[in-house]
């Protein structure tokens, strides 16, 4: 019998330290990068079910979306629904951007939350050079592929409901990012159907001093 105690796993069954480790490393290995886009990561599944359904109530109750408008802005100081992200990235995400811009306060000072009616889209552009380096977009609800475009070459990335994806460098100044105005997107051999999305996108104006 007491032979049979000391034969229990305590570590399979409770976990050790190394789970945790390899825990972190699971976080590390659930972010996406392109070769050919420096700059460009996707945080898949970053935010947590429970995250992604405060983010909707805080947005339903504080009627970004009156008057049937499909965008809103938020300038200065984030609103708190909105800036824990930020700590959300210095404190669990640091490699989704360069050193120089995780660590500089605030690391956004603007969010667009946008809503897409199915099939709705964005016209392929990059984002405005008032807008500083790094750029953050948290999709909500429903799936939808982006397209990054530099001339002729075109990327597609499948954006899911939780995923984080960040912009830097190149991909933030030379590579296009849009949305096709379509119901369905086809990707990876398989038709994924639209829903209703919403995105929240968080921005650091440039000082000019
Ligand atoms: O909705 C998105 O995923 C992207 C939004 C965007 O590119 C923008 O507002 O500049
Ligand atoms: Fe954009």
């Amino acid at each position: 019998m007491g032979n049979e105690e000391h034969d229990i796993d305590w570590d399979e069954l409770f976990g050790s330290d190394n789970d945790e480790e390899e825990e972190k490393n699971d976080i590390k290995i659930n972010i996406e990068s392109w070769s050919c886009i420096p700059g460009l990561l996707l945080a898949r599944a970053a935010i947590s079910h429970q995250d992604q359904m405060t983010l909707l109530q805080a947005i339903a109750d504080h009627r970004y979306f009156h008057d049937n408008a499909d965008q809103a802005m938020c300038f200065g100081a984030l609103p708190a629904h909105f800036s824990w992200l930020e700590t959300w990235v210095k404190t669990k995400y640091p490699e989704l951007f360069p050193q120089d811009i995780v660590n500089r306060t605030p690391l956004f000072d603007q969010a667009i939350i946008n809503l897409y009616h199915k099939g709705k889209g964005i016209k392929s552009h990059i984002d405005l050079l008032r807008f500083d380096d790094g750029i953050l977009v948290v999709s909500l609800l429903s799936s939808c592929v982006m397209i990054m475009q530099k001339e002729d070459h075109k990327v597609p990335l499948l954006l899911r409901p939780g995923d984080v994806l960040t912009l830097s460098g190149e991909a933030r100044y030379e590579w296009e990012h849009g949305i096709e105005e379509q119901m369905r997107d086809y990707i990876d051999g398989e038709w994924i159907e639209r829903g209703t999305r919403v995105s929240i996108t968080l921005r650091k104006l440039l000082t000019t001093s």
